[in-house]
């Protein structure tokens, strides 16, 4: 013998609060969702039909709620099927897909009544005809059928909050949630006789002026979404029935932020903050649409995320993509201004999406030795991208560069060097340098034997001092002939520092391990003599071993500082030291004066 299932609603109304739905809030949502699917049924066979939804609401008492309907109506075996049986509706068609022009298909949604209410009274007369017919559900999953008092087809509602419920019954919170969900309903619904619908999308094509419909685009974004956007985007995905605006916003935001966007269904909200509407790279935009095809899930505070989401995602994207290129053809300006607010959003999509990496490449101007420039101007102009990995390693030989006439980027800002080394992505021949210090040191003249005997008694003297500070010297030619010296750190020796820094700080087990990676000498920093300028040509040739020793120490903190090295607590010491000693040599003696 086949038997029935029972179904205890106490538990499937738990489920469906704590489980479906984020807040009895969308009880209003599921009551205005079946009386507009009721009249929209209506219309369908009878345009002229009166299309009129009211609700009306009073907090005295604890709280009633009515909402009555001009809609279809029910006849009283309907009500049997229909209200009685969860999961029944009668929005499917024979396949049980949601019927297009219906916003329910699930069958649950009267339920939501139960989420603050004990009882839900139904009075409900078809316009098919037949007499009306009274419902009365209650929570505890039974129900009674009677005769019911009302003249015209359709249906109202009514619900007495239950205990603990009566908040979702004040007039003005029920007047906003159901200007939220419904205020771009077609039909007219009154809140205790106010209307809160009727407009349409703001959107919409009409008889408005351009600047009219432009001025109401924005204002919308302010007004709703708190902020005057960069700039509007308009959205029509017909195959989705998709229209509305993305709103570019006008502060950086963040890309690893799944952004969501105001999705409005068939003209009722569905979700303030929807995601997955655009593409990732898209970040920077915000949408409000409507749509007719898109699915919800069964909360209704979602799209279902399907083929046809993943088709209509790839077409806005397309859409703000044609917004980005556009912007770039007509008015570079304004897409300056636009990178300047999310560049680094711009940029870390770059590092993935080539797309965006063209965006960076022909638009975004990058610090150089030679100027700011974008990289498609800078590989133009030299051939060759090369760049320094880092700030400091920039610091240290922009200046030297350019004096030789090597171009260089500053790859030290987020994501700026990476970028350079995916740019190989859109040109694969093109020749991505990277500028190590030690490159550099390469291309500085030796000095003639003459001036390198002279001077050896010098350079030892030198390195005595800075011997212990772990550096070399070295006396070279370079221009330009204004800068008397350079603290060179490669790759290597910059690791080889700071193990040092590490290994003074750790105990001796760790230090040991760590002395396993030290390499010798030739990774030392150099601290590089420039012999074509006057006044290291004049400390060479001092006689005085102390007045020596100073001179070249105050070089040494010199070069720190200039290339932006660190300073440890020995170099500060040191500079301290040759800066009150040079002083002291400078000052005449008291005496004299
Ligand atoms: N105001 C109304 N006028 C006419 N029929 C109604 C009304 N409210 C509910 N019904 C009938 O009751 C059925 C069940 O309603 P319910 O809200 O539970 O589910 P649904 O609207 O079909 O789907 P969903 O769960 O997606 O909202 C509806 O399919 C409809 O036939």
């Amino acid at each position: 013998m086949s038997r029935s299932f029972q179904v205890d609603l106490r538990g499937v109304v738990d489920l469906l609060s704590q489980h479906l739905y984020s807040s009895p809030r969308v009880y209003v949502r599921e009551l205005l969702q079946n009386a507009v699917d009721a009249v929209t049924a209506r219309r369908a066979a009878d345009p002229s039909a009166p299309a009129g939804i009211a609700i009306d609401v009073h907090s005295a008492d604890g709280g009633t709620l009515r909402i009555t309907d001009t809609g279809i109506g029910l006849s009283e075996a309907q009500v049997h099927e229909l209200l009685a049986t969860i999961g029944r509706s009668s929005k499917r068609d024979e396949l049980g897909y949601g019927r297009h022009e219906f916003l329910g298909q699930f069958g649950i949604g009267l339920l939501s009544t139960f989420l603050v209410a004990d009882e839900a009274r139904v009075v409900t007369r078809s316009a098919g005809g037949g007499p009306a017919v009274t419902w009365t559900g209650r929570a505890d999953g039974t129900y009674a059928i009677g005769p019911g008092e009302r003249d015209a087809a359709g249906t109202t509602v009514t619900l007495t909050a239950r205990p603990g419920a009566e908040q979702w019954f004040v007039p003005e919170t029920v007047t906003d949630l159901a200007a939220l969900y419904g205020s771009m309903l077609p039909f007219e619904i009154t809140v205790n006789g106010k209307a809160i619908s009727g407009t349409g999308t703001p959107w919409r094509a009409d008889d408005r002026s351009a600047g009219h419909r432009a001025a109401d685009l924005v204002g919308y974004a302010q007004e709703v979404l708190g902020f005057t956007p960069f700039d509007v985007v308009e959205l029509d995905v017909p195959e989705a029935g998709l229209t509305g605006v993305a709103y570019v916003l006008p502060f950086p935001a963040n890309p690893a932020e799944h952004a969501g966007h105001r999705v409005y269904l068939k003209r009722m909200l569905l979700a303030e903050n929807a995601p997955g509407l655009l593409p990732d790279w898209a970040f920077f935009a915000r949408c409000v649409v409507d749509t007719g095809e898109l699915r919800p899930t069964a909360s209704r505070e979602a799209l279902y995320d399907d083929e046809q989401l993943a088709v209509t995602r790839e077409a806005l994207g397309d859409r703000l993509r044609g917004w980005l290129v556009g912007l770039a053809g007509t008015s570079p300006e304004r897409l300056n201004r636009f990178l300047a607010v999310h560049h680094l959003g711009v940029k870390a999509l770059a590092l993935h999406d080539d797309e965006m990496l063209r965006l960076v490449d022909e638009w975004w101007p990058l610090e150089t030795n030679v100027g700011r420039m974008t990289l498609a101007e800078f590989r133009a102009r030299y051939g060759v991208l090369r760049y320094c990995a880092t700030a400091e390693e920039f610091g240290q030989l922009a200046g030297v560069a350019a004096a030789q006439d090597v171009p260089v980027i500053n790859g030290g800002y987020t994501y700026d060097s990476e970028l350079v080394e995916r740019v190989r992505a859109l040109e694969p021949d093109l020749l991505v340098e990277r500028l190590d210090p030690s490159d550099i040191a390469t291309v500085f003249a030796e000095l003639d034997s003459a001036t390198a005997l002279a001077t050896r008694p010098f350079v030892a003297a030198a390195q005595r001092c800075v011997d212990r500070l772990g550096c070399e010297v070295v006396l070279r030619e370079f221009e330009p002939a204004s800068l008397p010296v350079l603290y060179l750190v490669d790759r290597a020796a910059a690791f080889a520092g700071e193990l040092r820094a590490t290994k003074d700080k750790v105990d001796d087990l760790w230090a040991g391990v760590l002395s396993a990676f030290e390499k010798p000498e030739q990774d030392r920093p150099q601290l590089v003599l420039n012999y074509r300028n006057p006044l290291v040509q004049r400390v060479s040739r001092l006689r005085d071993a102390d007045l020596t020793a100073l001179a070249v120490e105050s070089l040494y903190g010199q070069a720190l500082l200039l290339g932006h090295h660190p300073i440890r607590p020995a170099d500060s010491a040191l500079l301290n030291r040759s800066f009150l000693g040079l002083l002291d040599h400078a000052l005449p003696a008291s005496e004299q004066r």
